[in-house]
């Protein structure tokens, strides 16, 4: 990545917190890697505890760092030796809750932030971000008038309209219902892309994760395993955490033919790597809902055991013949019922394994 354009980057975070007993220290954050070029979205995905927020609080200058540094737009501003108070860094947070003030009405709480400029243009300021997340008319509105969106869009003009450098996201959808979140992750995609933002959130919401980030890095045990397109994550995960992790899939056991073929009990794959040392070799290969395919016409059959209706499909769980359960997505008018055997045949173009 050309350096100059870097707004972020962390490089070899680590950091630690009392232990519970009080006679040691815990490590929250390992050797902590990622950059984030002005303008993109990123995302640490992981599940709880894993340290993605303790990652943000070092970002906003809440958590001193025990080694490795971080650096806004090429200068330091966390490590061992020297940090930078969060008033000074130019990082703009939007928490879970959303932390709106809840005296102030929209106007005031966008005006917040702003106090360095005079009375009336820091109306003017706030009025203009009011506009750009399209909530013009709730000026006046207190934030327990709004609904959850609403106070979304709220806090993200509030942490918006100073101009940080840096926007992070604490989980900012987490107190929202499923089908909002989805919604909204598109639209605060959109806003931060149009105003050229960078940002980052943490999220333990693959879905969210994906409908928003340029760059995801899925993490576990204060570390990021892989820091990349989400694409890439899905097709390429570089390990079977990430492969388990991201998607629905099951690993089935493969064995190396001499074509550089591996042989399922679902039929022959192609590999995409040179396995011709391990012909013969078993494999585990990773098999994802999108990889198969329902064909009433095959003879290659399988048990329906289970199903969830998720309206222009369902995904089915289908035992084969060995007993081994794997997933598919039929479009929901393939409705069958449980104990049914219905034909499948194998989609799977990027083939992954682990030996
Ligand atoms: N102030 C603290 N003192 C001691 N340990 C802490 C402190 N804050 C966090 N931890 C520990 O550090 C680890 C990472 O916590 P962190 O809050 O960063 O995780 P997280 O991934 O954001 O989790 P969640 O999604 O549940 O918020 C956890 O094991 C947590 O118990």
């Amino acid at each position: 990545m050309n350096s100059a354009r870097t707004l972020l980057s962390i490089q070899a975070l680590e950091i630690d917190y009392p232990s519970r007993d009080g006679q040691g220290r815990v490590t929250a954050v390992k050797n902590l890697n990622l950059d984030l070029a002005q303008g993109e979205i990123g995302c640490l995905l992981g599940s709880s505890g894993c340290g993605k927020s303790t990652v943000l609080r070092a970002i906003c200058g809440f958590e001193p760092v025990k080694a490795g540094k971080i650096l806004l737009r090429d200068h330091v501003v966390s490590s061992a030796s020297s940090h930078l108070p969060p008033n000074q860094r130019k990082v703009g947070m939007v928490f879970q809750d959303f932390a709106l003030f809840p005296h102030l009405n929209v106007l005031e709480n966008i005006a917040f932030g702003l106090q360095h400029l005079s009375s009336n243009e820091r109306s003017a300021v706030a009025m203009e971000w009011l506009k750009r997340v399209s909530l013009s008319d709730k000026a006046d509105a207190y934030p327990h008038e709004l609904s959850g969106g609403q106070q979304q869009r709220v806090a993200l003009a509030r942490a918006m309209a100073p101009e940080p450098d840096l926007i992070l996201l604490d989980e900012p959808f987490s107190s929202l219902d499923i089908e909002l979140r989805e919604r909204l992750a598109g639209e605060m995609r959109e806003i931060l892309k149009s105003n050229n933002i960078t940002a980052l959130l943490v999220t333990h919401d693959q879905f969210e994760a994906f409908a928003i980030a340029d760059k995801v890095g899925v993490m576990t045990d204060g570390k990021v395993l892989q820091w990349d397109l989400p694409y890439e994550l899905y097709h390429k995960p570089a390990n079977r955490y990430i492969a388990d992790f991201i998607g629905r899939g099951v690993f089935l056991k493969g064995v190396v033919q001499a074509n550089n073929k591996v042989r399922i009990e679902l039929g022959e794959l192609d590999l995409e790597e040179d396995r011709s040392a391990e012909i013969g070799k078993e494999i585990d290969v990773l098999l994802r809902a999108d990889d198969i395919q329902h064909d009433d016409h095959s003879t290659l059959l399988a048990e329906v055991v289970r199903k969830t209706f998720r309206g222009a499909d369902f995904l089915y769980t289908l035992k084969l013949a060995s007993g081994v359960e794997i997933f598919a997505f039929v479009p929901s008018h393939h409705d069958h019922a449980i104990g049914e055997r219905i034909g499948i045949h194998l989609v799977a173009d990027h083939v992954v394994t682990f030996s």
